[in-house]
C-alpha cells in the first residue's frame, strides 16, 4: 500500500502494490500494521456497499456529528467516481477546504478520510459501486449533511448530478 498525502492532513489517497502473474494480480486492500507506519491509527467495525447504476449520481456531503465522528477508508470496486472530502474540523488550518480523488476499480485506488471531515462522490459511470470502512458503527440520529453545490465550499464536480436524493438537494446553506 503507498501512501499519498493529501491536502488535508491527515487525508491520504492509498495507492495499490499489485502482485501480479500469470492468473491475474493480488494486492491488500488494508493492513492495521501499514496504516499505523503511516501515522494513522485505523481500526474499522463496520463496511458498507454503496451502489449507483446511473453516471452522476451524487451521494454527500455527509457526516456523523460527535461522539459518532467516523474515520472512512473508500475504495470504488466498480466504474469511476469523484471522491470528495472537506475538512469541517474547529481549528482546523484548512477548515472548509476539500480535495478531490478520482478512484477507479481499475486503478485500486482508495481515499482514506480523517474524523471531522464531510464526504460526498459523484459517479463518473453507470455502475458504480464503492466499499466503505468505518471505524464507529452507522449512527442514524447523529447523520449531518452539507450541499454539494453550497458556496462556502466552492467544490468543483465536473457535472451536476443527474440522481441526487431530495435530502441532499436541499440542505440549507452551511453556517458553520
Ligand atoms: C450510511 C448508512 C445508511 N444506512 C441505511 C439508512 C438508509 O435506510 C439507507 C440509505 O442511507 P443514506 O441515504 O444515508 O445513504 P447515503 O446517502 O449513501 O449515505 C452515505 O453517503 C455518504 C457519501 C457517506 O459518506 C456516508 O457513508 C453515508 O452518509 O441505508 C445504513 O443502514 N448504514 C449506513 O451506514
Amino acid at each position: 500500500m503507498i501512501f499519498r498525502a493529501l491536502d488535508l492532513p491527515g487525508a491520504f489517497e492509498i495507492l495499490p502494490e499489485r502482485a501480479r502473474d500469470e492468473r491475474g494480480a493480488f494486492f491488500r486492500s488494508f493492513c492495521e500494521a501499514e496504516f499505523a507506519a503511516a501515522g494513522v491509527a485505523f481500526r474499522p467495525v463496520q463496511m458498507s456497499i454503496s451502489e449507483n447504476p446511473r453516471r452522476h449520481t451524487l451521494r454527500g456531503m455527509h457526516w456523523q456529528a460527535p461522539p459518532a465522528e467516523e474515520r472512512k477508508l473508500i475504495r470504488c470496486i466498480r466504474g469511476a467516481v469523484l471522491d470528495v472530502a472537506l475538512d469541517l474540523r474547529a481549528g482546523s488550518a484548512t477548515r472548509l477546504r476539500h480535495v478531490a480523488v478520482t478512484l477507479s476499480a481499475e486503478a485500486g485506488n482508495a481515499i482514506f478520510i480523517p474524523a471531522g471531515c464531510a464526504h460526498g462522490f459523484l459517479t463518473l459511470t453507470d455502475d458504480a459501486a464503492l466499499e466503505y470502512m468505518m471505524d464507529v458503527p452507522f449512527a442514524p440520529g447523529l447523520g449531518r449533511g452539507a450541499r454539494w453545490d453550497d458556496p462556502a465550499f466552492g467544490i468543483a464536480w465536473r457535472a451536476p448530478p443527474a440522481v441526487i436524493s431530495e435530502r441532499d438537494a436541499t440542505w440549507p446553506d452551511f453556517d458553520g
